[in-house]
């Protein structure tokens, strides 16, 4: 462990990570996950459920991974009004002062800029890291060190974010365009991040992908507090403005009313537009390229992989009452019924049975449902969504 001179607690390459004084994590718990429909809902999205078979949501094993980081009562969790009581659920241990209600959500900088926003308040200084709820991490052990050294980057006044090595040419990620490294104390392996693309076309990426220097952006966001706030005000003066407005009512009896008056107009924009592409411009964003295998489990075909290991012949089953006679068959059946599926011939198949809606499609295809889920939505038909 070192201290460097503003007093940040860290563990470099090699220690164990201790809780890291002046840091919190902030969990933005948002959007449907409409991909992965009809397992994920409006009102069960994926964040809700066990998708890696740990028998725990994706949700509960994200508070664990940052628990020991920050503290459990560090950690603060920016979610829609109607999730309050699944949330709470899942996380007895989540005080009041730690949840962030939505009334609707207004994407990724207005989540993470206000939590960033009320904590700045709260506790001038803050170092901020958000992470996704619904993401997959294999060695916690291993993202704990990745994110400490994010934490002392982001203590010498980056907005620090976290890199994977990218193994095909995704366009749902960011890129990351990694330059020399920088000398950071307590941060051994930071480097400074040349371009940030966020979505590229599919050309792009494979460009991207074959030219072997740039990772996934991996949606973690790691920055002081004031520091964040001030690169978003850079683009979005009038989003800043009215976070900053609803951070000075928020602990004060005035919240609602300002809430009311404010949140309707808040500008949505994802935070990948709003600070990580303009900082990375300024020379302000530096990545952790993160040793540990990740996933953001994004589609049918990603879960099939995830739950067989990365094996294309075999058959992945989720559900606990699921009863399947598969013959010659891969990919995933997902049941939530407990009806008898049976396959035969079947490659790379997958198969979501619920209550009310059923599913077919192939793994090559899972990137297309959430088409079938916008055209649920066009039709009027929010009952199955
Ligand atoms: N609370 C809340 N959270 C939100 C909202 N909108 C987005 N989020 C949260 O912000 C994070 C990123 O938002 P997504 O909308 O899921 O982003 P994405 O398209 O998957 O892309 C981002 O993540 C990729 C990795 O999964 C990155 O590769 C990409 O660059 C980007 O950061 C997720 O944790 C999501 O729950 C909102 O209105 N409210």
């Amino acid at each position: 462990m070192g201290v460097s001179e503003s007093g940040i607690l860290w563990g470099g390459r090699g220690t164990e990570p201790e809780a890291v004084d002046r840091f919190y994590s902030v969990i933005p718990a948002g959007g449907i996950g409409s991909r992965l429909w009809p397992l994920s809902r409006a009102a069960a999205p994926k964040f809700l459920h066990d998708l890696t078979g740990s028998g725990q949501t994706l949700l509960r094993d994200t508070w664990n991974r940052l628990a020991p980081i920050s503290g459990p009562h560090r950690i603060m969790v920016v979610t829609g009004r109607a999730h309050r009581a699944a949330v709470e659920e899942q996380l007895p241990e989540l005080t009041d002062e730690n949840v962030v209600l939505e009334s609707e959500g207004k994407d990724s900088s207005a989540a993470i800029g206000l939590a960033a926003a009320i904590l700045q308040k709260r506790e001038p200084g803050v170092i901020i890291g958000s992470f996704a709820a619904d993401h997959v991490i294999n060695d916690n052990r291993r993202f704990r060190q990745s994110v400490v050294e994010a934490i002392a980057a982001a203590d010498a006044g980056y907005i620090a974010t976290i890199g994977i090595t990218p193994t095909e040419p995704a366009i749902g990620f960011g890129y990351i365009k990694c330059g020399e490294p920088i000398d950071v104390p307590g941060a051994p392996d930071a480097l400074a991040v040349e371009g940030f693309v966020e979505k590229p076309s599919l050309s792009t990426a494979r460009k991207y992908v074959a030219a072997g220097t740039y990772l996934w952006n991996a949606g973690m966001f790691i920055a002081r507090a004031d520091r964040l706030l001030e690169q978003l005000g850079k683009t979005q003066p009038e989003l800043l403005a009215g976070l900053l407005e609803l951070a000075d009512a928020w602990d004060t009896p005035r919240r609602g009313a300002v809430v009311d008056q404010v949140w309707p107009n808040l500008t949505k924009i994802a935070i990948d537009y709003s600070v990580a592409e303009p900082s990375a411009k300024e020379g302000l964003l530096a990545v952790i390229p993160g040793d540990f295998a990740w996933d953001d489990v994004g589609d049918f075909g990603s879960l099939a992989k995830l739950q067989s290991g990365g094996r294309k012949s075999d058959l992945a089953i989720l559900g606990e009452n699921a009863r399947v006679l598969a013959d010659s068959s891969s990919g995933i059946v997902v049941s939530e019924t407990g009806r008898l599926i049976s396959l035969i011939g079947v490659d790379n198949i997958v198969v979501v049975d619920t209550a009310d809606a059923l599913l077919v499609t192939t793994s090559e295809h899972a990137q297309r449902v959430k088409a079938v889920v916008d055209a649920l939505k066009l039709s009027g038909r929010t009952d199955v969504l």
